[in-house]
């Protein structure tokens, strides 16, 4: 993290500051398959990784990791506590009021699990909503809960957790009788629970808002003051998305050519 003494918050960490530093410092909140460490406590993750090769080609070779709550992953940035956010964090007019985001890296849609047998019925947020009783675990600051209020699901039956563990043990103690998260976050904490007594709902309907279907784009982010930084993260990212790089790096975390950004922009996802 880079500690300028006498500066104030609108003032721009300089790409030349990174560089004499050696070291960027990231935010991220432990969720795979986006940002996380592994079993052998290496920071990685597809954000993770993406950046880690934009900033080597900036000539900025180290990068260390604030794991931070999800829902204060902006605050701590614009904190100073770390210089960029990589989390896969997706795009959306609200965020960009506080940050800088790059352009997406992903797309990606939501995904839903439940019991085993699916108890409820549970196929949709709006199967949640029609059910009084049915509670679902979601992570604070997290995009579902906007998805979830859209399709009419009361605050009153929404779990919140602080992080996508959290979701699980929610389900697993009954306090909820559903999760959701990204289709590869849920697939992920299913997988690392193993438990036969939760499933996938294989055949959930993506949440709409406004009538469209939703669909999230994931990037890095940064103080609305460096867009120095972000401009020439931008551009190194734009050519691994011509080379067919970021393609490579999203398929070692399970990503396929249908999560690929194609041309959309962080401009046109903050005016959306
Ligand atoms: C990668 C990610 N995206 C969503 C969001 O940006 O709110 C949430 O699902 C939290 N994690």
């Amino acid at each position: 993290m880079l500690l300028l003494g006498a500066c104030s918050g609108n003032e721009q960490v300089t790409l030349k500051d990174l560089q004499k530093q050696g070291y960027v410092t990231v935010g991220f909140a432990g969720e795979n398959p986006y940002a996380y460490k592994d079993e052998n406590g290496k920071l990685t993750g597809e954000a993770v990784e993406i950046a880690r090769v934009i900033l080597e080609r900036l000539g900025i070779d180290e990068m260390k990791g604030e794991l931070t709550e999800f829902s204060g992953l902006i605050a701590g940035l614009n904190a100073k506590r770390f210089d960029m956010i990589t989390a896969g964090m997706f795009i959306n007019p609200e965020r960009c009021k506080s940050v800088n985001f790059a352009d997406p890296e992903y797309s990606i849609g939501e995904g839903l699990a439940v019991k085993a047998g699916n108890p409820l019925g549970l196929k949709s947020y709006a199967d949640i909503a029609a059910n009084k009783d049915a509670k679902v675990a979601v992570m604070a600051g997290a995009v579902e809960i906007g998805y979830l209020e859209a399709s009419g699901v009361p605050e009153d039956q929404m779990v919140f957790v602080n992080n996508q563990d959290d979701a699980i043990s929610a389900l697993q103690s009954d306090r909820a009788d559903a999760m959701t998260m990204t289709g590869p976050a849920l697939q992920s904490r299913l997988d690392a629970a193993g438990d036969s007594n939760l499933e996938r709902v294989m055949d959930f309907e993506q949440p709409t808002v406004d009538g469209e279907s939703v669909r999230g784009y994931g990037a890095s982010a940064f103080r609305k003051a460096d867009t120095e930084l972000r401009d020439a993260f931008n551009a190194e990212l734009d050519k691994m998305k011509e080379s067919g790089e970021l393609l490579e790096i999203l398929q070692q975390f399970g990503f396929t050519e249908q999560e690929l950004p194609g041309d959309m922009t962080a401009q046109q996802l903050c005016e959306a």
